[in-house]
């Protein structure tokens, strides 16, 4: 799908369009981007203030919980992405966010410093920011437009929101349906160049991943124009069942120039030419709009013993995962789980404790049976109990008219990895414990107890001895979880960073892919230096960025690195921010040619995804002048 609102005009712009709009004189479509003069006009033909409050009551905690528990599947996906997305915008202070489909906010990962300032204008967990209430604003106006759209500072509606700027994309289940939205807002001062970009790439993995086991007996149709993009979020995937397409994602119908009415309305054969073919076979297909490389899957029925309630949010491709001693701690914890020791694995935030704990329940011998996961941290107090002890039908306001199990029970035969056990409140504590006891399980709202049998993991980034000694960790339950100890090393005490990252980055690349980008040696001396405070988490978020803006064959160089991670530049050099990562937080106010030149320039490229060769043709100029442009704006993205 295009992105919207690009290239966007620079600000002066928009304060003289937003200057004629109020005094109700015309604006025309090359002073203002389309969506936003959209949205503009919706907002007054509301009659909505633009000065003063502009914004709708936040939820009552409880009601959030509710919210929240209604889309948590959709949560625990995003998840990844929001912190990736995070990960990614750090340098330009962003927080990003996750809604539900009436722009509700969810969840927010973000910087202290913005998510300060950002909650002052209620961009936080609680608060509706659809266009109805708040005005137009990047999410409210995404949701109405059903695709991604940037909205920053005057363009805003409310004044107040004049601080923001955000980037929406919303995200669409297998049927179409606006199952809710990913953004990145910062502070306006510090305009981000690819956050669109960003949010659309993050909302399409998403989205590729809910076909993964969600059409069990189902035929998959994945294809693309070119077979390198099979397998990755820009495969396109049809659903067919008994040959009706029931089902598809957006690159899909896109390939087949078919909007969401397709579904239900076309057989296999009015799409492409031949047959479904075998499962697992690449062939060739003709289609309507050119020939595509399909291959076929077929969805067989769940397996009996999935892994329960959480996906996994830390899956690493295969090879060797971790340094020397924390491969042979690996071992050693895999036999005291097989003899019934319960494993606590300590280690600052992103250090890879999930992974760990599924490479335990991988090499252990429950690995056939349940994984079962749950973050006592990102769970409301009020639902961690009902998550983990399961209730019986209608136990409370809100429950799941069918009952839930509960997570010991899922669990049972395998592994219960209680992450960030360290946050559980004191009063669960008590329960956890005598569950651990006598290994059987009471729902809420009744019901009798029943006999569980499963392995504990737990782990924790917070010093669980210390929240022993400040009350806040009951000690008692400390000793029964803390039998056996691992502690994670934080990524800038391993030894031979370079050669991981480099490991990591081989990883990252879509399988087949012909001309992987690669990285000039001092970029990867510089990755291996940085210190990484976010461990494994930010290198690979960082990583995964450098991937996705990389040109096919690109060698990136230290110019590609976000600020903070490049060294600091001999003195008397150019120290201006790479506009790739800071949106060219230096840019001089529109006026001079330079400045114009540089907005134009950064703006396009926002809007073609960082890709060079587009950004170049919609600027009408040459590849090679686009490059120089680049290069003379000092030590940026001059590539
Ligand atoms: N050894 C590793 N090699 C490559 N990537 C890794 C490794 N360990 C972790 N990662 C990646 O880092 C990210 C964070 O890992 P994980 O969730 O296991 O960290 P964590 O310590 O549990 O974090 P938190 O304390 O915040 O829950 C994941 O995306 C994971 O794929």
């Amino acid at each position: 799908m295009p992105i919207a609102a690009a290239p966007a005009p620079p600000p002066d712009a928009v304060l003289a369009a937003r200057r004629r709009f109020f005094s109700g004189a015309p604006v025309t479509e090359d002073a203002l981007a389309v969506p936003i003069l959209r949205s503009w006009t919706r907002c007054a033909e509301r009659g909505m203030p633009v000065a003063g409050r502009l914004r709708a009551e936040p939820l009552t905690e409880a009601e959030l919980a509710v919210r929240r528990e209604r889309h948590e599947m959709l949560r625990r996906r995003c998840r990844p992405e929001l912190e990736a997305l995070h990960a990614a915008a750090s340098a330009s202070d962003s927080i990003a966010i996750l809604t539900d489909p009436v722009g509700l906010v969810l969840d927010t990962v973000g910087a202290a410093g913005f998510a300060d300032r950002a909650a002052q204008v209620a961009l936080r967990p609680g608060v509706s920011w659809s266009e109805a209430e708040t005005g137009t604003n990047a999410i409210g106006t995404a949701l109405v437009e059903r695709r991604p759209v940037e909205v920053r500072g005057a363009e805003h509606y409310a004044e107040a929101h004049g601080i923001l700027t955000c980037a929406a994309a919303p995200i669409h289940d297998p049927f179409g349906e606006l199952i809710g939205l990913l953004d990145l807002s910062g502070p306006a001062s510090v305009p981000h160049l690819h956050a669109l970009a960003l949010v659309q790439l993050a909302a399409d993995q998403v989205e590729h991943r809910l076909f993964e086991g969600a059409f069990p007996g189902h035929s998959l149709v994945r294809f693309h124009r070119d077979p390198i993009y099979l397998g990755t979020a820009r495969e396109g995937i049809l659903v067919f069942e008994d040959y009706r397409l029931v089902a598809a994602n957006r690159p899909g119908l896109a390939l087949l120039g078919l909007g969401w009415d397709a579904l239900k309305a076309h057989r296999f054969g009015d799409l492409f030419e031949g047959s479904l073919g075998k499962a697992g076979e690449e062939r060739r297909a003709r289609t309507a709009r050119g020939d595509v490389v399909l291959r076929l899957e077929r969805q067989g029925a769940p397996a009996a013993a999935r892994p329960a309630r959480r996906e996994s949010v830390a899956a690493v491709p295969a090879g060797p995962r971790f340094d020397a001693q924390t491969e042979k701690d690996l071992g050693r914890a895999v036999r005291l789980l097989e003899a019934g020791v319960p494993v606590l694995i300590q280690g600052e935030t992103g250090a890879g404790k999930e992974v760990f704990a599924h490479q335990m329940h991988l090499l252990s011998s429950r690995s056939g049976r349940p994984f079962a996961a749950v973050n006592c941290a990102a769970v409301p107090e009020g639902l961690i109990e009902s998550e983990l002890f399961g209730y019986e039908e209608g136990a409370f306001t809100g429950a799941r008219r069918a009952g839930f199990k509960g997570l010991f029970r899922e669990a049972d035969g395998g592994v219960l990895f209680l992450d960030e056990i360290g946050d559980m409140p004191l009063s669960l504590q008590s329960r956890l414990l005598r569950v651990l006891q006598e290994r059987e399980v009471t729902p809420l709202g009744g019901g009798r107890p029943m006999k569980v049998d499963f392995a504990l993991i737990c782990a924790s980034h917070r010093d669980l001895k210390q929240r022993v000694e400040q009350g806040a960790f009951r000690a008692d339950l400390y000793f029964r979880i803390a039998q056996y100890t691992v502690t994670l090393p934080a990524l800038r005490t391993l030894a031979d960073r370079e050669a991981l990252v480099a490991r990591i980055w081989r990883e990252l690349a879509p399988a087949g892919e012909a001309t992987a980008p690669s990285l000039s040696p001092d970029c990867l001396a510089a990755l291996a230096r940085h210190d990484w405070p976010g461990n494994f988490r930010q290198l690979v978020g960082v990583l995964r960025v450098l991937r996705a803006l990389a040109e096919p064959g690109e060698e990136l160089g230290l110019d590609a690195l976000p600020a903070d991670i490049r060294p600091a530049p001999a003195a008397g050099a150019c120290a201006s921010p790479s506009p790739a990562w800071s949106g060219g937080a230096t840019m001089a106010a529109a006026g001079d040619l330079g400045a114009v030149t540089r907005a134009a320039i950064e703006a396009t490229l926002a809007a073609s995804g960082g890709n060079i060769s587009e950004a170049a043709r919609r600027l009408g100029i040459h590849r090679s002048t686009l490059h120089r442009h680049l290069t003379m704006q000092g030590p940026g993205r001059g590539r």
